[in-house]
């Protein structure tokens, strides 16, 4: 049975005065993968980043309505957005790992919260780069630097890295589309992966992506949420004729 994790009532946002998302009401369901999908510029990135408050650095941006995490308004003054952002983590769309060793990114959220018992580190290392299927890539090399891997296996340690602080959501913005298409092949099925045990929020410019590895899609268009369903039976019979176009190539 699917039960929302997160869920956006109403959500408005504006950069200065331009309105960028114009009342967002969405359900993401726990242990599936819903899929953003919309033309460049209809607010895909800053609904994502909604998410987990990752707007509330960019400078003159202001958000009205509600975004609840298991029914906690993660808006609510109290909330604390460092441990949000754990709980709800992002991967971005060109892979960004530290300059550090291998070893050293996947642990970085564990230290920061005080962890640095060694065995319980080498544990969490090999779990998250085991979940992010990249384990088999880097276990030889863990003390080398994270920056001398390919693209593909950069972005897979630092989904490691992000499950390493056992979040409950992880946000996904393009995440494979700085890739070469065997190594976006390998982030999608990492993700199918992923679903058995964390919910999965990825903003995509491919149709293919979307429909390949997604549960639920939403379309945006022009910061509004045109309409949003399950992927097959969004993709086979849209609702809105918006969305038909931009499946089918005729905008976008
Ligand atoms: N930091 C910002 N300051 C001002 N305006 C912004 C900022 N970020 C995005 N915008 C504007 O908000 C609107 C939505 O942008 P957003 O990046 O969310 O769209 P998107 O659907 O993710 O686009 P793309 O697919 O090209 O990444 C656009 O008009 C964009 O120019």
């Amino acid at each position: 049975m699917t039960k929302p994790v997160m869920t956006a009532q109403d959500v408005h946002l504006f950069y200065g005065k331009k309105e960028a998302l114009k009342g967002i009401t969405m359900a993401i369901n726990w242990h599936q993968i819903t899929a953003m999908i919309g033309p460049s510029g209809c607010g895909k990135s800053t609904f994502l980043r909604t998410l987990n408050r990752m707007n509330d650095l960019i400078p003159e941006v202001t958000i009205t309505g509600n975004v609840s995490l298991e029914g906690q308004n993660i808006y609510a003054p109290s909330m604390d957005t460092v441990q949000l952002r754990k709980k709800v983590g992002m991967v971005f769309q060109q892979p960004n790992p530290f300059p550090f060793s291998i070893y050293d990114n996947v642990v970085y959220g564990l230290r920061i919260a005080g962890i640095h018992d060694r065995l319980k580190l080498d544990e969490a290392v090999e779990t998250s780069l085991r979940a992010a299927a990249v384990w088999d890539d880097v276990k030889d090399k863990l003390d080398q630097s994270a920056l001398a891997l390919s693209g593909g296996q950069q972005q897979r340690v630092c989904i490691a890295r992000v499950i390493a602080v056992h979040p409950e959501v992880i946000l996904l913005d393009e995440p494979t589309s700085a890739l070469d298409p065997i190594s976006a092949t390998k982030v999608e099925n990492t993700l199918l992966e992923l679903r058995e045990q964390y919910t999965i929020v990825i903003v995509t410019h491919s149709m293919h992506q979307a429909s390949r590895i997604s549960d639920q899609t939403a379309f945006f268009y022009q910061g509004e949420l045109i309409e949003m369903d399950n992927t097959k039976k969004m993709f086979m019979n849209p609702a809105d004729q918006k969305t038909e176009d931009y499946i089918s190539g005729r905008f976008g």
